[in-house]
């Protein structure tokens, strides 16, 4: 519009100019928005990560399938743990809750030998988890709990490897976050206590140059998984973070990615077994 020829008032014209500029400014706006959200997100991942605030909770699953399977996060560790640690495996947790509740798969899980500072960090911090379904928060052991002869206690140090879950058994994990400063910590403790140990078959499906200890929540995980898929390779891949595999693997999983349903059955042995792989280091 030629303002110059306009009939309307000085400030009728103002108000169009500065609604033009508005109009004219709108993807400017929309962009900045978009980078404000994006900040927003990035920060409260940080703050996630940094134990500053609990994880989100999934939405649950619907149509879920609820496996006998028992599963006990083993919470008898709290005094070899720094605070820091203690942050740490109470994100953890949430994150084996989270998952619990969203996957095609549940378990029955349990937070034995309960107490202590990670039930402070629950009562102060995550605070929701009083009104968490499907999780048995219980002060006393896994010993006091169950059979014996139904345990089973997973740990990297076990010489049995798992060929298949057994939805009958329960499977312990340990609950400590220690950076691998308590060697054969879970491992030791289960044989004291006559129990059955076995570790992931991390080895025959993918390649790690030295440490196949992984987190809490990612065990847990891969174990739900299992039970959807029944292929030990395919949980890892969709549990263990695309940034622990080398370049290469990435590279193929992203092709795999946007081909769609390839076979991973196919793919993914080829991937893993034939190229040299960065070290798996847990997010602990
Ligand atoms: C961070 S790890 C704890 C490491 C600890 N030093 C120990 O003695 O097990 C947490 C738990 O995840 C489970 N875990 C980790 N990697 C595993 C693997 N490769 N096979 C079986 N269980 C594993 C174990 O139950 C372990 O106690």
């Amino acid at each position: 519009m030629n303002l110059q020829q306009s009939s309307l008032s000085k400030n009728a014209l103002k108000k169009l100019l500065k609604q033009q500029k508005w109009e004219e400014s709108r993807q400017e706006r929309k962009a900045a928005q978009k980078e404000k959200d994006k900040k927003k997100k990035l920060e409260k991942k940080k703050a996630v990560e940094l134990g500053l605030i609990p994880p989100p909770i999934k939405k649950p699953k619907p149509n879920q399938i609820t496996s006998n399977m028992r599963v006990v996060i083993d919470l008898s560790f709290d005094s070899m743990m720094t605070d820091t640690e203690i942050t740490s495996v109470s994100s953890q947790l949430t994150r084996c809750y989270s998952a619990n509740r969203s996957t095609l798969h549940s378990v029955n899980l349990f937070f034995t030998s309960y107490g202590q500072r990670i039930q402070n960090r629950f009562d102060t911090k995550i605070q929701s988890h009083i009104n968490w379904k499907d999780v048995v928060f219980d002060t006393k052991s896994y010993l006091e709990r169950f059979d014996k002869d139904d345990l089973v206690y997973l740990t990297a140090d076990a010489t049995d490897v798992i060929d298949e879950l057994d939805e009958n058994k329960v499977y312990i994990i340990g609950g400590i976050v220690d950076k691998n400063r308590h060697k054969n910590l879970c491992y030791d403790k289960a044989k004291k206590e006559n129990i059955a140990t076995a570790q992931l078959p991390i080895e025959k499906c993918i390649k790690l140059t030295t440490r196949k200890v992984l987190t809490i929540n990612h065990v847990f995980e891969i174990l739900v998984r299992w039970l959807e898929y029944k292929d030990w390779q395919k949980a890892f891949l969709d549990v263990i973070p695309q940034r622990k595999f080398n370049e290469e693997g990435k590279k193929k999983r992203r092709i795999k990615q946007n081909v769609g349903a390839t076979d991973l059955k196919s793919d993914i042995p080829d991937i893993m077994q034939n190229s040299p792989v960065k070290e798996y280091e847990p997010s602990e």
